[in-house]
């Protein structure tokens, strides 16, 4: 699996010959017979053109940078007029040329200047020493394979045969109806923990319209007046389910362009406005001034919502009283959505309930530490629990999420098992943790097709309690306010079967994504999710099969192995070739592969973007040798760490769980056990005790009993859990 870099997909053009040459020549380009020299005064000439068409002046302004690349863009273009250049050389070419030796230098922004430190900066600056914006807020999504656009720029994917895809709702309605399968073996923790790092690593820029500071209505607006991001999907007018509402258009609004990295020319960029890193930014932010916002700056704790305290129950999430309206449904002025470390927390009760345990934790841990170092100020305190929380999440993500998405034979392809012991050095600062745009966009999107179109409550006992619809919850967490809901939704997380991978998707999400209280109809998020991929330029699920090693089909039959016959011939009457199909659809309709939740192409995408995770995060709790390492004890700790520790802690009254809170309970090979029982160990914060400005290594015999419970050696340990077949659409 080359990864994308010009020499693969440049092949044409022998690469010394794309230097530059000589002090006038930004690049050469062989053309014909002869050669095309694009000159420094050519580009500047473009650049000059495009920034008066985009008005772009210098500015600490938030939308410069997007101003910018929508500028940077325009260059591209003119100077592919200019020079007739064709698609790989777009893609690959324009890149090369080094634009801080052009007029566009000026307009660039300079990066940061870098030294080691003990904690993470809020926006993933700085992590890699010689990239700093790698994996930070505004680095551009990266591409795997060369971004497909009808006019090699920026213009949205159309088809191999010239005309345009079928509209994505067409698709969403014919191939992703409700008629799905359960999984066998996971609990509806698995997509709520999945949404949740979903919304560590990722966060699209919306495209805002400066007049009203949200993102602009096309609908309703007649074509030549709408906002110039505006790209609305059209629904067919036999559309099986808004046609019964005369409904002929669904919002959709692109992404805001991104600049790329050294400000490069080619191709449009989009940016992510989070840290890719899995860092817990979902609870501190991403920036000085959220985290600020959300600390008390008292013992290193998180302001949280005392309201439930008379009842004897722990804190919520504090209420967000700016802009309470926005993304939240308030049935009257004196109620509140949650304020957290990520603005779509309030999207649906599973992420409410997850920010909620983060929350609890975060102030219990700082409790904790600020006992065992009573020298220790707000600051220390606050950024260690931080740092303890991040390693949470990448041990829960690796050691208990992954495995069940991917399994094991995908994982460890992908060197994605933990090691058991000792510090690690395998961190390579060679490998970009950007997000790529087809894990954002399309392959992480499989969770999606995992939810189920009804939210179980049930009691602490494990009793099932109650139900609501998915589409009743979407803004509206208020049901947190009263007193044992959170541990109603914990226990029922626990209890309630997810749905398959599989082309199938409830209506919840298709028919009623964000519907008005009492409105019949809402979006539909599966279009959403194709709109999105072509977007951002996501090539085809073909081209991703050639890309993930397997063979790329030319005709409908070569996929027969990949996708049930029912499927197959629906895509077969829906598009015009099988180069056509959007990657999004095909990753969730394939065959899973033996032990995993997804197939191939989707495991791949996974794989890799995981893999440059952990490899590529500076600050991966496994590393050791750096400021920021823990000791091995601590590390060994936080081994030892699971999800459902972290329910039994900071649900108010639970009391068992099984061991691994994503995978069904199960008196064989996931029992529930008692929330004190010894296969859950609590993180031993004696190990964080400092003395004399030194952490005390050798504190290992303050360490709980370490009595090896069948599971204490982490998901390894439960064979029977990764080799488990699943059934093949049982
Ligand atoms: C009820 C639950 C969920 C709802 C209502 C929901 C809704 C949405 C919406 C509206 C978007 C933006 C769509 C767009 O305009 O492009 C989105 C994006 C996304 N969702 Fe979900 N989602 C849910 C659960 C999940 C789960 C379980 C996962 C993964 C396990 C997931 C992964 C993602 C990812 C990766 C993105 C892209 C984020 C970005 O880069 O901006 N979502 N989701
Ligand atoms: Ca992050």
């Amino acid at each position: 699996q080359p990864p994308f870099s010009h020499k693969h997909n440049f092949g044409r053009l022998p690469q010394q010959q794309l230097q530059q040459v000589g002090p006038k020549c930004a690049l050469v380009v062989p053309k014909g017979h002869g050669e095309s020299c694009i000159t420094i005064e050519s580009i500047n000439r473009a650049f000059n053109k495009a920034s008066k068409e985009f008005r772009l002046v210098e500015s600490r302004d938030e939308t410069y940078n997007e101003q910018l690349a929508e500028t940077l863009l325009e260059t591209s273009r003119l100077l592919a007029l200019e020079h007739k250049l064709e698609t790989d050389e777009i893609q690959a070419a324009l890149p090369l040329i080094d634009v801080y030796k052009t007029g566009i230098a000026r307009y660039c922004p300079k990066p940061a200047k870098c030294e080691p430190r003990r904690f993470r900066n809020y926006d993933g600056t700085c992590n890699n020493l010689d990239n700093p914006n790698w994996g930070a807020i505004s680095a551009p999504f990266r591409h795997l394979l060369p971004p497909d656009y009808a006019d090699d720029i920026s213009m949205p994917r159309i088809s191999v045969t010239g005309e345009q895809l079928p509209t994505a709702r067409y698709i969403s309605s014919t191939i992703h109806r409700d008629l799905g399968y359960h999984d066998h073996a996971v609990t509806v923790f698995l997509p709520a923990f999945g949404q949740l790092i979903d919304h560590d690593m990722a966060a699209g820029a919306e495209t805002k319209d400066p007049r009203t500071n949200a993102e602009p209505k096309c609908c309703d607006v007649s074509p030549d007046r709408r906002h110039p991001a505006c790209w609305p999907i059209d629904i067919p007018a036999n559309d099986p389910f808004y046609s019964l509402f005369g409904r002929r258009c669904l919002e959709f609004v692109r992404s805001a362009s991104g600049l790329k990295d050294k400000c490069k020319l080619g191709p449009r960029a989009t940016y992510n406005t989070v840290t890719s890193f899995l860092d817990a930014s979902f609870v501190y932010g991403t920036n000085k001034e959220t985290a600020h916002k959300l600390r008390t700056f008292r013992g290193g704790s998180l302001n949280a919502n005392p309201a439930l305290r008379n009842l004897g129950l722990k804190d919520l999430l504090p209420s967000r009283k700016e802009n309470p309206d926005q993304n939240c449904k308030r049935p009257s002025g004196d109620i509140y959505c949650f304020e957290a470390g990520d603005a779509r927390v309030n999207q649906q009760v599973m992420l409410v309930t997850l920010h909620t345990v983060f929350l609890r934790e975060h102030n219990r841990i700082a409790a904790q530490l600020a006992k065992v170092n009573p020298h220790w100020d707000d600051e220390r305190i606050f950024q260690e629990t931080r740092h303890i929380i991040a390693a949470y999440v990448q041990h829960i993500t690796y050691n208990e999420f992954l495995p069940m998405v991917l399994g094991k034979d995908i994982m460890a392809d992908y060197g994605l098992l933990l090691d058991r012991d000792g510090l690690s050095s395998a961190y390579n600062p060679k490998i970009n943790p950007n997000l790529p745009s087809s894990f954002h966009a399309a392959a992480f999107r499989f969770g999606h097709s995992v939810l189920p179109s009804q939210i179980e409550q049930w009691s602490v006992t494990h009793k099932h309690v109650g139900s609501r619809r998915l589409s009743e919850l979407f803004n509206r967490p208020f049901d947190m306010y009263q007193g044992g809901v959170t541990d109603r939704y914990i226990s029922g997380f626990m209890n309630q079967v997810a749905q398959a991978v599989d082309d199938a998707m409830t209506e919840e999400l298709t028919n009623h994504l964000f519907a008005e209280p009492l409105k019949s109809f809402g979006a539909d998020l599966a279009s959403l999710n194709m709109q999105r991929g072509r977007d951002h330029g996501v090539p085809s699920y073909n081209a991703f099969r050639a890309y993930c090693g397997l063979r790329r089909a030319r005709h409908w039959d070569d996929l027969a192995g990949s996708f049930t016959n029912e499927t197959l011939q629906k895509y077969a009457r829906t598009y015009a070739s099988p180069d056509d199909i959007d990657l999004w659809s095909a990753g969730i309709s394939e065959r899973p592969l033996p032990g995993s939740m997804v197939g191939p192409v989707f495991g791949c995408i996974m794989g890799e973007t995981f893999k440059s995770l952990r490899y590529g995060d500076r600050f991966w709790y496994e590393n050791g040798g750096w400021p920021n390492s823990f000791t091995l004890e601590q590390v060994n700790e936080i081994r030892r760490i699971k999800l459902s520790r972290l329910l039994c802690d900071n649900g108010d009254r639970i009391e068992t769980a099984q061991v691994y809170a994503m995978v069904l309970p199960d008196p064989q090979i996931n029992p529930r056990v008692p929330c004190k029982s010894s296969v859950l160990p609590r993180l031993n914060l004696e190990l964080w005790r400092e003395s004399k400005g030194k952490p005390n290594v050798k504190n290992s015999q303050f360490a709980p009993p370490t009595a090896p419970g069948p599971f204490a050696g982490g998901f390894n340990s439960v064979p029977t859990l990764f080799n488990n077949p699943r059934p093949f659409f049982p």
